[in-house]
């Protein structure tokens, strides 16, 4: 069978990163993504954003939407500390496959785990099935019109609290108006735009970080 584009990175990465060095596998995806063929991870202009977010804020538990082939899911868990939770979900099984390996080959397994299907269903479960309390910290970056109705889903069960970060990729491209409208509009969310480009373009595009204040 002829092999899919998230097969080739992850091929790629397996052929040409370090077993083990998470650093290693975000620059083999990114010189694979912008030399030969595009791919929506978050990148290394967005990623360092998100490095810097996560920095500041020191999450223990956080939920990510729309894992793809895991670039951000490594890029997230190796600054996270041994005790930390990392969930994140993927609603393509042949993505959360790839996405799995690509976490094993960077060594971070062990603070990360994939759950697979749509956000819509699994967020109602966090709190009994996968023992969550309170989020520390959400990464928006699967279907942009699901990011308003799973913002107000995780608030509806409970999964927010003081001082929650949500960060949104893609806010301009493809773009996530209507979550904007809500959360800019939202007096409970303090908002921040961080401008960028798309992925391995000169695209604009921006983040967006909503704090919740309770
Ligand atoms: N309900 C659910 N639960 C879980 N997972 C779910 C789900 N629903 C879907 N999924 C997974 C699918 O989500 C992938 C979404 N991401 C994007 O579409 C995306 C696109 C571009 C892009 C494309 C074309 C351009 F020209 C320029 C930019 C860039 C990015 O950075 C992106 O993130
Ligand atoms: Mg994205």
């Amino acid at each position: 069978m002829a092999q899919s584009k998230e097969e080739r990175i992850l091929n790629f990465v397996l052929q040409n990163a370090v077993r083990g060095d998470p650093q290693s596998v975000l620059d083999t995806i990114d010189k694979y993504c912008s030399q030969k063929e595009w791919a929506m991870n978050v990148g290394d202009e967005k990623g360092l954003i998100l490095d810097k977010i996560l920095e500041e804020t020191k999450p223990s538990v956080l939920l990510e939407l729309g894992t793809y082939c895991g670039y951000s899911a490594v890029r997230i868990a190796r600054l996270l500390n041994p005790s930390a939770r990392f969930l994140t979900i993927e609603f393509n099984p042949a993505f959360a496959a790839i996405a799995r390996q690509m976490i094993e080959f960077a060594g971070v397994q062990d603070k990360v785990k994939i759950l697979e299907g749509p956000s819509e269903t699994i967020i109602p479960q966090l709190k009994k099935k996968h023992e969550v309390d309170t989020l520390d910290f959400v990464f928006l970056d699967h279907w942009k019109d699901r990011y308003m109705p799973d913002t107000i889903l995780l608030l509806d069960h409970g999964l927010l609290r003081k001082g929650s970060v949500i960060l949104a990729d893609n806010v301009i491209v493809p773009g996530a108006p209507e979550f904007i409208k809500y959360i800019r509009n939202n007096n409970r969310f303090e908002c921040t735009n961080y401008p960028a480009h798309v992925e391995y373009m000169k695209v604009k595009d921006a983040m967006e970080k909503a704090v919740f204040v309770g």
